[in-house]
């Protein structure tokens, strides 16, 4: 909807009305068309200001409405009437202006944004273009490579940039509908010569083929294997060099094939998921709208390596006074001068100052008596972390939250050295911790909905998406990479190469193939967490343990002191500390170990490598969600989306899963299981086979079959 009013005599007053952020249903694009309409024609307004209610100007295109029969007018034309109005028309912006938002007011004659507004046009994360003319248009406001910036990763903006690339006119600390109101009075009688957008020349720089050329290799390397951002730059090219009615048509047609790709649809999945997994619920039947979070504003992180200070970090520039506490005098030093730098360089990139104040460091435990809430993260060995929580039991108030990064560990068992079992959760970050956006909230058998509630929150207000998961070794992310992995090694020992393994899964778009990822993290980790489940049996090189084939290969590369990256050799071998080269010790190593197990080496295509990797996590996805380790299967999704780099436009292995078809997957499960009886994470789960039985019910439908199947475990 939208209401009309006139306001200070002759300012007609469009406010646009759809909570929480105004999208542009087609109730809300009728609005518009009708009380444009409405203004014009009225001989007493002389000018228009459009804004929207609830401090928010517009957060583009309805996202619930793509992929139904839309109805209502189109964006297009209502955004070419708006610009050809003969009366000067006036945006609002506070909140945000973002997709159809920002492209709604790049088509009015004048921008006013309050300072805290942000602008930008997100549809490619979405798998689109803006296709109401933003492509069009911002290049003739910003120039070219701005334009191409701004398109191309979505990247929202401060007004204060927006201002300095001529997106809006004018920036104001006021109210920006009040301020548009006078300004609106201020030029009604102006001419509107020039203050159309498209109809002003597109900005070229003179070496614009070599602008566009570089922009493609950069968003073909970045996007590894999204389509959008490919035809964000097409667009823009058009922008560059065809007459804007000729643009727009190309605008039109880029945008037609991305509208009903899988691509847009798995983007758009994404987009609900990561905002569904804040409604958690556990099985106790506790969910987040019963559950209150208890306020923090104290808090302390044991252990500064990696991890605590990234956890650190992020602690502090989400506003929370921080005790960052490491035993030793001389790793606390070197933890403080790390981190004041990460504050300064995150600083400079946000603006503002570093706050620096917010931290104090300490070598004593006492230091944390007083705060709300402890994160330890301390190194992955549970003597040490059961000891911890026992000292920091008695030192710390008795109602303080007490969280473990532990990245495996048994929550419960940590629980049990504590006074106040209930206040104990797993906060599990990923490295850097203040960068990665996710956080698992883990709770243990004995840990109250407030703890849960609390953690989620408290990684809101640090900028994470938080997804509430059940305790059982390794979680999600790291319990369903186990079968992953081992895939890789086995299809090591049958003829692939660490290069082939990564070329596939890279080629399917993750970020990182599982051996260079493996070399990034520490082969050494591997192989203490294996130590750890008591797989680990030091110069043996039997390919069964406990009851079930398994793989030395990582413990034998361990043995020679390849750790990966840090050392210099791995899987890969790295003459420059990032560079993967495949490495020819690595191959007559594997030719050697397969001499000695009398493995004959064999051709393993693609497909292989992907559906015996995949198809295994994913099943052990769906064991996670049959025994109610995640509630839907969302978490799973918004948990590889945002931690293990699953290609964001696949949507994540439970989404991928129900596309590629539920039945396929069960069907190559079984497949590779005849081939390999001795690989128990190949046996499909009973939740697939009860989700194919009943008919491989789209993914939304996937929570009530669980439900019935955890009704009769
Ligand atoms: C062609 C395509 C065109 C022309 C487009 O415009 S495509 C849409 C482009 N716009 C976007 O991509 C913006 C998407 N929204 C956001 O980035 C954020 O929601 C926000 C910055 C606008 C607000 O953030 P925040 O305050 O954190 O709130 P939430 O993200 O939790 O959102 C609140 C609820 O609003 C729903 N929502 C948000 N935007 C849209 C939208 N464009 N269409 C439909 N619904 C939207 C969001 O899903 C939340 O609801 P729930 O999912 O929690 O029920």
């Amino acid at each position: 909807m939208a209401q009309y009013s006139r306001v200070s005599g002759n300012v007609g007053l469009i406010t646009l009305q759809n909570p929480p952020v105004n999208a542009l249903s087609a109730a809300v694009r009728q609005g518009i068309v009708d009380t444009v309409k409405r203004a014009l024609g009225d001989p007493e307004v002389k000018s228009v200001v459009i804004c929207g209610q609830n401090g928010v100007f517009c957060g583009g295109a309805d996202i619930r409405e793509f992929g139904t029969h839309m109805t209502g007018p189109p964006l297009v034309p209502m955004i070419h009437a708006i610009e050809m109005a003969d009366k000067p028309v006036v945006a609002a912006i506070e909140g945000v202006a973002l997709g159809g938002g920002l492209e709604l007011a790049l088509g009015c004659h004048y921008r006013i944004a309050h300072t805290k507004a942000k602008v930008g046009l997100p549809e490619v994360t979405l798998g689109l273009l803006p296709a109401a003319g933003g492509t069009q248009r911002l290049p003739r406001l910003t120039g070219l490579p701005a334009a191409i910036a701004l398109i191309t990763t979505g990247r929202q903006i401060t007004t204060a940039e927006a201002l300095k690339l001529s997106i809006v006119d004018q920036v104001t600390d006021y109210s920006a509908v009040d301020t548009a109101v006078k300004f609106a009075k201020s030029v009604a009688e102006r001419s509107l010569d020039g203050r159309r957008v498209s109809e002003r020349p597109c900005p070229c720089p003179p070496d614009v083929d070599a602008l566009f050329e570089a922009a493609m290799q950069k968003v073909r390397q970045s996007a590894r294997g999204a389509i959008a951002p490919v035809a964000c730059v097409q667009a823009l090219q058009a922008a560059a060099t065809m007459p804007y009615a000729l643009g727009m048509q190309r605008e039109k047609e880029l945008m037609a094939t991305l509208f009903t790709s899988g691509q847009a649809r798995a983007l758009q999945y994404s987009f609900f998921a990561q905002r569904a997994v804040g409604r958690w619920s556990l099985p106790s039947g506790a969910r987040w709208d019963g559950s209150k979070p208890r306020p923090i504003r104290k808090t302390a992180v044991i252990g500064l390596g990696t991890m605590g200070r990234g956890i650190t970090v992020s602690l502090a520039q989400a506003g929370l006074s921080v005790i960052a506490v490491e035993a030793q005098e001389k790793p606390l030093k070197e933890a403080q001068q790390a981190i004041s730098g990460m504050l300064q360089r995150g600083a400079k990139r946000r603006g503002g100052a570093p706050p620096l104040d917010l931290i104090t460091y300490s070598a004593n435990l006492q230091a944390v008596a007083d705060v709300d809430l402890v994160i330890e993260a301390v190194f992955e060995d549970v003597a040490l972390k059961k000891q911890l929580f026992q000292h920091l039991s008695a030192i710390c108030k008795p109602e303080a939250f007490l969280c473990t990064n532990t990245s495996a560990l048994d929550i419960d068992l940590l629980a049990s050295q504590s006074r106040h079992p209930e206040l104990v959760v797993g906060m599990h970050f990923f490295a850097p911790a203040h960068v990665m956006k996710l956080l698992e909230v883990v709770h243990g058998s004995r840990s109250s909905p407030e703890a849960v509630a609390t953690a989620m929150n408290l990684g809101k207000q640090m900028g994470k998406v938080g997804v509430a998961v059940g305790n059982c070794h390794g979680f999600v992310g790291n319990r369903m990479l186990k079968p992953y992995l081992e895939q890789g090694l086995f299809l090591l020992e049958e003829g692939a190469t660490p290069e082939m393994v990564d070329g596939a899964l890279e080629e399917f778009g993750f970020a990182m193939g599982l051996f260079r990822m493996s070399d990034l993290s520490g082969i050494d980790v591997g192989w203490r967490v294996r130590k750890g489940e008591g797989l680990v049996q030091p110069g043996a090189s039997v390919r069964v343990r406990q009851g079930r084939r398994y793989s030395p290969l990582g413990d034998l590369l361990y043995e020679q002191g390849r750790f990966g990256q840090k050392t210099g050799r791995g899987w890969y071998r790295y003459d420059n500390r990032h560079e993967a080269k495949p490495d020819p010790w690595l191959n007559n190593f594997l030719e050697d170990y397969r001499a000695r197990h009398g493995l004959a080496a064999r051709r393993i295509e693609c497909q292989e490598v992907l559906e015996r990797c995949l198809y295994t996590l994913i099943n052990e996805g769906f064991r996670i969600l049959e025994e109610g380790i995640a509630a839907g299967p969302e978490d799973i999704d918004v948990i590889y989306v945002l931690g293990y780099g699953w290609p964001k436009h696949r949507g994540g292995p439970m989404y991928y899963a129900s596309m590629v078809g539920l039945i396929k997957v069960l069907e190559r499960l079984e497949h590779y299981l005849r081939a390999h009886p001795d690989v128990p994470s190949l046996q499909p789960c009973s939740l697939l086979r009860r989700l194919v039985a009943s008919g491989s019910p789209p993914i939304h439908k996937w929570r009530k079959i669980i439900k019935k199947t955890q009704s009769h475990l």
